[in-house]
């Protein structure tokens, strides 16, 4: 007997089209690898955004199935309910989604919906604010906050439905540099504790520092697997239009040449390049 779980939300065969548009997808094939942070990656108009609505019911399959821990998910309220415990999307543009007249009452609004009693709706709403480091915030108009926060504040009210798959769309977009790190280090948090994390980005760089995994939307189809193995792909990065992120860049150029050995992993990041070069210096010389 086989103990191997279905994956928690995985696609099967998934075709989809826009009204009147040629089919975004063809017979998708996606797993959701669970417990992990994926990075999903793909030149624009690539299906991104089309993936993750399918993958959260806001778009509906128009052949094959999604499936929810191996049982197919139906359209219908019941379905959808539960599909909505599981899997939440944030979207990109915080504007659509926050509607309430303060914070607390935008986050309140999923557990309340639920029909859960009013503690465990509070008790929710606190454990999302303080997720997110946005406790302070919660009598704030939505209104009145800036852009950075407006971004918290909804993927506070995602979090607050205690999902086991948090999807975000382009969620490091419009932030600043500090913004960008407090963020992805909220989001490692949420993965740390056991929330699986999947973030569509432009941003090669900042997904091979954060994620573990890739989706790579490219016209020969769609790719997972590691981020590393994914983004050392020339033929991959090339058929999607991603650029090389520069942390592979520079450590290709350094074992070019001779300054890094292979099995001396390489620099992702300024700072990992200023103290391997602070190691390095003296010990490794250029060949040639
Ligand atoms: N509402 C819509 N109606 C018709 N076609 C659409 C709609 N939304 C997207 N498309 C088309 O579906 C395809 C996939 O678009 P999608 O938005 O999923 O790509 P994306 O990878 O998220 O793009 P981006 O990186 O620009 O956000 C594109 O060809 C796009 O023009």
């Amino acid at each position: 007997m086989s103990s191997v779980q279905p994956p928690v939300v995985q696609l099967v065969q998934a075709g989809f089209a826009y009204e009147d548009g040629p089919p975004v997808f063809d017979g998708i094939d996606f797993a959701v690898p669970e417990g992990r942070a994926m990075a999903l990656l793909g030149r624009n108009g690539s299906g991104k955004t089309t993936l993750m609505r399918l993958l959260s019911g806001g778009l509906q399959c128009r052949s094959g199935a999604l499936r929810l821990a191996g049982e197919e998910v139906a359209y219908d309220r019941r379905g959808l309910t539960r599909l909505r415990t599981t899997v939440q999307l944030v979207l990109q543009d915080p504007d659509d989604q926050l509607f309430a007249a303060s914070v607390g009452q935008d986050v309140s609004f999923g557990p309340l919906n639920l029909g859960l009693p009013e503690d465990e709706v509070r008790l929710r709403v606190r454990e999302a604010l303080e997720a997110l480091d946005i406790t302070a915030l919660e009598d704030r108009p939505t209104h009145l906050l800036s852009y950075g926060q407006r971004k918290r504040a909804a993927i506070a009210g995602a979090v607050a439905m205690r999902p086991r798959v948090l999807i975000l769309d382009e969620p490091t977009a419009g932030l600043d540099p500090h913004g960008q790190e407090r963020l992805l280090e909220v989001l490692g948090r949420l993965r740390d504790t056991g929330t699986t994390v999947v973030m569509a980005t432009h941003d090669v760089d900042l997904a091979l520092r954060w994620a573990d995994d890739a989706a790579v939307l490219s016209p020969t189809g769609l790719r997972t697997g590691p981020i590393e193995e994914l983004l050392a792909d020339d033929a991959l990065l090339a058929a999607a239009r991603l650029r090389r992120p520069w942390g592979m860049a520079v450590t290709r150029l350094l074992r070019e040449q001779g300054l890094l050995p292979e099995d001396v992993p390489g620099p992702r990041t300024a700072e990992e390049l200023d103290a391997w070069a602070e190691t390095a210096q003296g010990t490794h010389r250029p060949t040639g």
